[in-house]
Formats: C-alpha cells, sequence, structure tokens
C-alpha cells in the first residue's frame, strides 16, 4: 500500500485537496500521514480512515518512508525541504502546489487530461518530481484543451480577470471588508432612493482614496475597482503570472520545441474563487465555428460550450455558475471582424479546483493505476 503523506492540507488549496479526495474515496488503499510546519502531535484531519498524530513537517527522516509526498504548503517550504530531502536520497514521489520547481528540468508540471501523455512518458523516463500548474493556465488548457490537442493554434491572447483566492485566505476576507466598507459610507445615502447617486459615488471614491477601507493585503482598493497587475515585475515588461501563461502553457503540452507564442495581461479582479479569461485566438486556419465547439465540447467531462447568446451566457458563464464546482464553462465563441481565422473565447473556472488541487489529486490516481 502506497505511503503518502500529506503537508499544507489545512490550508485553502490543501482543505479543497482534502474535500476532493474524501469526496472520491481517495484514501481507500492508500496509508496517509500527515504532517505539519505549526501542530506535531496534534489529532490528524478526519478523511474516513485511522491517521497517525501529526507529524513534523521538517523532519527529513520522516519524510523519507513516504512513497508519495503531496504539498499545498506553498513554495518557502518547498524550497527548504526539496533538496534535502533529495540529497539524503529519498526516491519518492514529489507533488506540489507550488510554483517553485515548476520550471526546473527534472520537474513536470501535470494537468490531466490535458498532458497525460506527457505525464506517462516522464514516469516512463523515470521522473519523480510533479507539480501542478499555474490556476490560469491548467483553466485555460481545461477549456481549450480540444484546440491545442488538433494543433489548430498559430498564436493566442489571454486576457485575464482573476479571483481574490489566487492571493490567499487572508486576501478574500479583505475583499469581503472592503466591498462592507465602501456599503457602510453610504449607508444612510442607500437607505433613501431619493438621494442623489453622484452623490453616494463621490463617497465612495473618497473612501477608496482615503484609506478609510482595509487594503493591508491588497495595497490598494479591489472592491469597486480592478488591480491589473498580479505578481512581480520581469525586465520585459510582462508580469510573472503573465509569463507563466507563455511558459507553462508549452511545458505542459510537451511543446518546448515548437512553442505557441501566448502573452496577455493579468488583471485581478473583485471575484471570490473563480478566474475568467478572454482569448483571442489566431487559428492555423479559417475552421467552421461549429467544429472549432465540437473540438472544444468533446475534450474532455468537464469543459462546457456555453452557446454564444445572452441569457445562457449570463446565466453559465459567471464566477457564480462555475465557483464550487468541476465545469469548465467555455462561451462567446464567434469569429472577430479580422478574419476567420480569429476566434474570440470567454472561460471561467475554479482556481482551487481545477487551478489548484484537481490536478495533483488526478497525479496521486495516476500513480496509483501504474
Ligand atoms: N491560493 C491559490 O490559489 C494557489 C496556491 N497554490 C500554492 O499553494 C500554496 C498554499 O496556498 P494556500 O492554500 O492558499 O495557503 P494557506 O495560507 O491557506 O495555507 C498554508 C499553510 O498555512 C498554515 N496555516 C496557518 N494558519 C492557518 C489557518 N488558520 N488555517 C489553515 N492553515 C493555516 C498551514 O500549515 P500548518 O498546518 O503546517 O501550520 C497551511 O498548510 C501557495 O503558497 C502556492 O504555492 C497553488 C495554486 C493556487
Ligand atoms: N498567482 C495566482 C495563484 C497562484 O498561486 O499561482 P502560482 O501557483 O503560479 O504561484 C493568482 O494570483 O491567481
Amino acid at each position: 500500500m502506497l505511503k503518502v503523506g500529506f503537508v499544507g492540507w489545512r490550508g485553502m488549496v490543501g482543505s479543497v485537496l482534502m474535500q476532493r479526495m474524501v469526496e472520491d474515496g481517495d484514501f481507500n488503499g492508500i496509508e496517509p500521514v500527515f504532517f505539519t510546519t505549526s501542530q506535531v502531535g496534534q489529532a490528524g484531519p478526519d478523511v474516513g480512515v485511522d491517521v497517525p498524530p501529526l507529524k513534523d513537517a521538517f523532519d527529513i527522516e520522516a519524510l523519507k518512508a513516504l512513497d508519495v509526498i503531496i504539498t499545498c504548503q506553498g513554495g518557502d517550504y518547498t524550497k527548504k525541504v526539496y533538496e534535502d530531502l533529495r540529497g539524503a536520497g529519498w526516491k519518492g514521489y514529489w507533488i506540489d502546489a507550488a510554483s517553485t520547481l515548476r520550471m526546473s528540468d527534472d520537474a513536470t508540471i501535470v494537468l490531466d487530461p490535458v498532458n497525460r501523455k506527457v505525464i506517462d512518458a516522464q514516469l516512463d523516463a523515470g521522473a519523480r518530481t510533479f507539480v501542478g500548474g499555474n490556476c490560469t493556465v491548467s483553466l485555460m488548457l481545461m477549456g481549450l484543451g480540444g484546440l491545442f490537442e488538433a494543433d489548430m493554434i498559430e498564436w493566442m491572447t489571454s486576457m485575464t480577470y482573476q479571483a481574490a483566492s489566487g492571493s490567499g485566505a487572508k486576501h478574500m476576507r479583505e475583499l469581503l471588508n472592503q466591498m462592507g466598507g465602501l456599503r457602510d459610507s453610504v449607508a444612510s445615502e442607500l437607505k433613501d432612493p431619493a438621494s442623489a447617486i453622484l452623490d453616494i459615488d463621490r463617497k465612495v471614491t473618497e473612501a477608496m482614496r482615503t484609506g478609510a477601507i482595509p487594503t493591508d493585503n491588497f495595497g490598494a482598493p479591489l472592491a469597486g475597482s480592478l488591480l491589473p497587475w498580479i505578481d512581480s515585475k520581469l525586465d520585459n515588461g510582462q508580469s510573472r503570472e503573465e509569463w507563466k501563461g507563455y511558459v507553462e502553457t508549452n511545458k505542459i503540452l510537451g511543446r518546448q520545441d515548437s512553442p505557441v507564442p501566448i502573452d496577455g495581461l493579468c488583471v485581478r479582479i473583485g471575484a471570490m474563487r473563480s478566474h475568467s479569461q478572454a482569448f483571442t485566438i489566431k487559428l492555423k486556419q479559417d475552421v467552421p465555428l461549429d467544429e472549432i465547439e465540437e473540438r472544444i465540447a468533446s475534450h474532455n467531462e468537464w469543459v462546457k460550450v456555453i452557446p454564444n447568446d445572452k441569457d445562457a451566457t449570463i446565466d453559465g458563464l459567471t464566477p457564480t455558475a462555475a465557483t464550487g464546482t468541476l465545469s469548465i464553462p467555455v462561451g462567446r465563441l464567434r469569429k472577430l471582424n479580422m478574419g476567420g481565422e480569429y476566434l474570440s473565447a470567454f472561460s471561467v473556472g475554479d482556481q482551487l479546483l481545477w487551478g489548484a488541487a484537481e490536478p495533483l489529486k488526478r497525479m496521486l490516481k495516476v500513480l496509483r493505476e501504474r
């Protein structure tokens, strides 16, 4: 029976992973061992099978006893532990949510079903390090996988609308507190239907500009606004999040030798946990729209083509609709004025499910099936 260690299981990504594994009975048939950086000796989580008390996540000897380690603890933990563990001779499978190791030569970015062939080939070649992709990238590939599989894309842009959860739990709380603060700043005016909307707007803007709402985590108001920068700046003017769109996509697809050009702007908006993206896709050929829809829809069981009409879009192509589900709705599919080879698309997906936890869960399943 595989001995599987879990680190970071009580964090936001880890909790979603636990929930999904319990739902699918994934703890049956493995020997789970839970680790912590702060609660050594306390009781482990209730996952439907007996588990020993929490072990120290920095104890290399305890980690060495495992066949598989799944970590959602974050990049700092990976930096502290991974090299020491490998240096100590550990040959087990490391499955990681953090970006730290993604672009290393010995790491495979996992997104079964999109790159199951790449994963299998890497396993056959002896690979032991597997990392979940950036949430925006994974969600894009789950939605547009059919077009990549048919090699129909010459280049594409992705303009993102990313939820607060991508920055972490504290940011989600802050977004709600900002929303509440803005609402409270005009509470009396809102009660009075006769009050002037421009007065309300002036007060709300003042609350945003004068520090009357909390901004410790985002560093700026997100509620009532947006933040067109995510992560650090690179020398070429891209943000790191934008850079990932190109390098991670092509690594996931095993296309580093013939990469598909991808670029765009990544923007934080006031959604809670579903990321949205608007795509401009330059197709290699002028393919009819019904064939495009068919290829997208048949790629995997989670993608859902939303008809390009208003009611269906408002009903099914929003963070409100996608959050908490494994569905990846893709809609607004139409040819652009630039010509028959130019396609628009819009997709939404829960960034904690397919964007983070689900690819790790499926990687464990891949290992168990071998
Ligand atoms: N947020 C996201 O969208 C994505 C995150 N990731 C990766 O996953 C990593 C973890 O992210 P995330 O899950 O958001 O991190 P969290 O901050 O939610 O959790 C990380 C760790 O913090 C510790 N912790 C301290 N206090 C608490 C508390 N009150 N509740 C829960 N945990 C607590 C836990 O470790 P302990 O039990 O040891 O104390 C926990 O495992 C990220 O650093 C990133 O690398 C990847 C994709 C998307
Ligand atoms: N940067 C992503 C979340 C994330 O954790 O990404 P990564 O796994 O690439 O560090 C966001 O803000 O939405």
